[in-house]
């Protein structure tokens, strides 16, 4: 049995959509189908997730929703029409979007996820009866009702350990399943989604769920290529990666899979292939426990930005006890989750995601080090973007940092940071935002041209 995860780009309207009954039709392993909300096939497409949180915003202003309504309920429509279905599933799906206005805004934490789960939901409503007409046997199957249970995170959920269970008896269908990606339900029946892009990782569970001998994500590019193509011209395209090399790329601004999409399959062993809709007899990449072509020292280059740093020395700061858990502690209590943690003898940096911070943060955050730690210096820098040099080969090769510290420092662009985990499956610089993209082509033309 396959696992089939198809995205917004290929689920966004009726052209796609033959698509992806074509490549549903064309292997009869593919019996459980997750698919996204409608997103975009061209720059000017508008995602209906993006149109979802328009709506919520507007519900809850107590502003006028009657147009966003409809450009909702419009892009399914076109897709019913076009594709000739019957007219019975749009009144489904006009009532749920409406009915989303008449919930109850008060207090209640799972209100905007409920909003943009009816994207996903309807987008599997709609092509349960796009594949019926079509005559493959098919059924829409709800997170409730496949027992996809998560953690009482609104748009942060994390799956129970209790879902598998539930999700093994999936197996036990004669029809196409189709479930929609992107939430689940926690244990109070509340609707919960998992963080932007998290289809990924509904595909994900389901496939370690059922024991899926494949979990195949169909996107719009022929795999996942050695560096973004919105930034390097035409980059080479990868033919198998592993799990950690594919997570830690994600992490890192590859957008194309969510990051925390591998974890099911990887603790599965089950293997992942992302194949594109528009060219599927193309192989495209291969996500596995280990490669076979082993001599690859470096696989990807990603980047990310939004990254901050808080930068403290103190001399003699080695010789102090606890010196990094308080500073830690103390972001703890702010909230925050840090990302890297360079240090030196008598410095360290701790890098975080600039979305934790805010101006009164920061200023209590700087105040409460000083008080408890007294440090000689501390300052926080902003704007920062994070380079990701992944590859499970640059364990035994030598000298792969120093390549791309030279290929920067010859285009004058600055290292504000480096880290190198003890796993050696990357290396990481930060560096000014306004440089992220002439670095990612340089260090491109190092490592593959
Ligand atoms: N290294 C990469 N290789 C391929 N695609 C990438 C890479 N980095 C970012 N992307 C982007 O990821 C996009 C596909 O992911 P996404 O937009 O989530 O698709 P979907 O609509 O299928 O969910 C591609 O169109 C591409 O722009
Ligand atoms: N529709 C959701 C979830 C998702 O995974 O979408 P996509 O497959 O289009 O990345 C989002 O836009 O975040």
């Amino acid at each position: 049995m396959k696992v089939v995860k198809f995205g917004g780009s290929s689920v966004a309207n009726a052209v796609q959509l033959e698509k992806v009954l074509d490549i549903v039709k064309s292997d009869e392993k593919r019996k459980i189908v997750i698919v996204s909300a409608p997103g975009k096939v061209t720059e000017a497409d508008i995602k209906v997730t993006d149109l979802l949180i328009e709506y919520y915003d507007l519900y809850e202003s107590e502003q006028d929703t009657t147009e966003i309504i409809e450009k909702i309920i419009q892009r399914y429509a076109s897709m019913v029409e076009e594709l000739q279905i019957e007219k019975s599933v749009l009144e489904d799906i006009a009532t749920s979007i409406k009915g989303l206005a008449t919930l109850e805004r008060g207090d209640n934490p799972y209100l905007r996820d409920t909003f943009l789960s009816a994207g996903e939901d309807n987008s599997a409503k709609l092509i349960a009866v796009f594949f019926q007409s079509r005559g493959v046997k098919s059924r829409y199957i709800s997170p409730k009702e496949a027992g996809l249970i998560v953690t009482s995170e609104p748009s942060n959920a994390r799956v129970l350990e209790s879902s598998y269970a539930n999700l093994a008896k999936l197996k036990n269908f004669e029809e196409v399943l189709v479930i929609p990606g992107f939430f689940g339900v926690t244990e109070t029946g509340n609707v919960c989604t998992f963080s932007r892009g998290g289809s990924d990782v509904t595909g994900s569970i389901l496939a370690a769920g059922v024991e899926a001998e494949l979990y195949e994500n169909f996107t719009d590019v022929d795999g996942i290529f050695a560096a973004h193509p919105g930034v390097v011209h035409e980059p080479m395209s990868i033919q198998e990666l592993t799990y950690k090399e594919m997570r830690e790329l994600a992490y890192a601004g590859f957008t194309v899979i969510h990051d925390e999409a591998l974890f099911p399959v990887y603790q599965a062993k089950i293997p992942v292939v992302i194949k594109n809709t528009n060219n599927p007899t193309h192989a495209g990449t291969k996500i596995l426990a280990s490669r076979t072509e082993k001599e690859l020292a470096v696989v990807g280059i990603a980047g990310d930005d939004g990254f901050a740093s808080l930068n403290i020395s103190k001399y003699l700061m080695n010789r102090e006890l606890g010196f990094g858990r308080k500073v830690l502690e103390i972001l703890e209590k702010f909230d925050i989750s840090f990302e890297h943690m360079p240090s030196g003898i008598d410095d360290i940096s701790v890098i975080m995601r600039e979305r934790y911070l805010t101006e009164e943060k920061e200023q209590l955050i700087l105040e409460e080090i000083k008080k408890v730690l007294a440090p000689d210096e501390i300052y926080f820098e902003h704007n920062l973007s994070i380079l990701m040099i992944v590859g499970e080969g640059m364990r035994e090769k030598i000298g792969v940092t120093a390549k791309g510290t030279t290929a920067l420092s010859k285009r004058g662009i600055n290292l504000e940071l480096i880290n190198q985990g003890s796993s050696e499956v990357s290396v990481m610089f930060g560096i000014k935002s306004d440089k992220e993209k002439a670095a990612i082509r340089a260090l491109y033309e190092t490592y593959f041209n």
